[in-house]
């Protein structure tokens, strides 16, 4: 089961998500929320960070060029857009050396099941609630009968309490789950030992 933990600002915190085995730590350059960091505190964060760990930079509704320039500024592996954005920036931010997740609500998902599957295919996928960062689960009952293909990422109001529910219901065949309001223990603060519980509770199936 892979595990992304999302929202990371502080050393402390990083170092627990680390240390409790995650195989991917997100930062969010998105404006506006309380999880917002900038590129150099995010390059002095990531001396602290062992190589197999991927490093995510989470991006919404921002210019391919300024999400370009500031992944490369802050050194991160990947990038993860959140709003929507043609699948050609996608395409386009991996030919730049980056590997990618595209972030979609269901409805999203759905659409593009009919509109466009190969570039479904083409970049790892994380299905979220509406809102993103919000700590608001989806029903996830139409992903029994269209189940997404290849590596994507389970996401939207993820908690140590619930995630194993909520996979088990899936059928156990979801490969990663990804996680930001369920380790805080207040909005925009992650927790240690929320985040250790997450992993481990991600990881029980
Ligand atoms: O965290 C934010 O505030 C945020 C803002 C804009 C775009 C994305 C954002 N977060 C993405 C994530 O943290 C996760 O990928 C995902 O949405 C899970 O969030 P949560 O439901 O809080 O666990």
């Amino acid at each position: 089961m892979f595990v992304k933990i999302c929202g990371l600002r502080e050393p402390a915190t990083l170092a627990a998500a680390v240390q409790a085995g995650a195989d991917a730590v997100g930062f969010v350059f998105a404006p506006g929320s309380p999880r917002t960091v900038d590129a150099g505190t995010v390059r002095q964060l990531l001396t602290a960070v062992p190589a197999p760990v991927q490093t995510v930079g989470v991006f919404r509704r921002q210019p391919i060029d300024e999400v370009l320039a500031t992944a490369t500024a802050a050194g991160v592996s990947t990038v993860q857009l959140h709003g929507g954005e043609p699948v050609t920036e996608l395409d386009r931010l991996k030919t730049a050396g980056f590997d990618t997740i595209r972030a979609l609500s269901l409805d999203e998902y759905l659409r593009e099941l009919d509109r466009d599957p190969a570039g479904l295919r083409r970049h790892r996928l994380l299905l979220d609630a509406p809102v993103p960062g919000a700590g608001e689960p989806f029903d996830t009952t139409a992903l029994r009968a269209h189940p997404p293909q290849g590596d994507w990422l389970l996401a939207g109001g993820l908690t140590p309490g619930n995630v194993s529910e909520l996979l088990a219901g899936l059928g156990g065949a979801t490969p990663g789950v990804d996680v930001s309001s369920g380790v805080e223990s207040t909005r925009g603060v992650k927790d240690a030992a929320l985040i250790e519980a997450f992993v481990a509770a991600a990881r029980a199936l």
